[in-house]
């Protein structure tokens, strides 16, 4: 396929690497001193840029006819913006706040885990995400999905970043450490014990590697995806 990053940063740049293994076609590179490309010459574009780029780079594919996945985080207030133009266009749109295969096995797991433990009131929950220390944004997009999975089986209405002790808020903590790729961490905590389930990214690969197999399963489909849909999940 011919693919265009939108974006060319850590992820932009591991993604070419993965890209060009599976013998596709990089054909340009956006950054924000892009000044013009014609992205109607690509098969498929993928964007992991910045949070105040995001929805412009995906609006100007589905505009295009072209179809997108996005990872780019901190930017979801516009998601439904972005269905609903996905949808009158007929395009193919993807986005996951996490590409990679076992990233996508850990959010199954903390479902089957918060339904396991909603009705057990002597355990508190939390949550801890660390990254590096060039993330733009806080809590990551994987720490909100992992919440969300939590809110859907138990009584918590909504996540609170960097703050504990809340009844109906789960507790996010945000720690930026040196490189780190990604280490997420789900813990439920009582007075005899606790039971933790813990996700670490070791490099970026992983993220980069689902975001190409995400892009050649969407190339020729139309309709709103998740990775649910590209791994068989649902
Ligand atoms: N979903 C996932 O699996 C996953 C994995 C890793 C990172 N991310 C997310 O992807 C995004 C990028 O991460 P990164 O580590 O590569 O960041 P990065 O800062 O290394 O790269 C971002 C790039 O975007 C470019 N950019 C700025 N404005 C732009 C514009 N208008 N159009 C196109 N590009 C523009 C910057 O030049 C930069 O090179 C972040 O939001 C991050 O949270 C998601
Ligand atoms: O490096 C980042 O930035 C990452 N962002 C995603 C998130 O916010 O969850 C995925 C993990 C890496």
């Amino acid at each position: 396929m011919k693919i265009a990053l939108l974006g060319y940063g850590r992820m932009g740049k591991t993604i070419e690497k993965i890209a060009l293994q599976r013998g596709h076609k990089i054909i340009f590179k956006v950054d924000e001193n892009t000044k013009e490309y014609d992205i109607k010459t690509a098969d498929v574009a993928i964007d992991f840029s910045i949070p105040s780029a995001a929805f412009n780079n995906i609006s100007n594919c589905l505009n295009n006819d072209v179809p997108v996945i996005s990872g780019t985080t901190g930017w979801l207030d516009k998601y439904p913006a972005v269905t609903k133009l996905c949808n009158k266009k007929d395009g193919g749109f993807i986005y996951a706040s996490n590409f990679s295969l076992g990233v996508n096995i850990f959010f199954e797991l903390n479902e089957q885990l918060a339904k396991m433990m909603h009705q057990l009131e002597e355990y508190n929950i939390s949550m801890e995400e660390i990254h590096h220390t060039k993330k733009l944004d806080a809590p990551s997009g994987t720490a909100i999905t992992l919440a969300n999975g939590i809110i859907k089986h138990t009584n918590k209405k909504s996540w609170n970043l960097n703050v504990t002790n809340s009844d109906s808020q789960i507790p996010i903590i945000a720690k930026r450490i040196d490189d780190v790729p990604g280490t997420h961490t789900v813990a439920y905590n009582s007075e005899v014990d606790s039971i933790e389930i813990k996700h670490t990214a070791h490099n970026r690969s992983g993220f980069a590697l689902g975001a190409v197999i995400a892009a050649e399963w969407l190339y020729g489909k139309t309709g709103v995806f998740t990775m649910k849909d590209v791994l068989g999940l649902k």
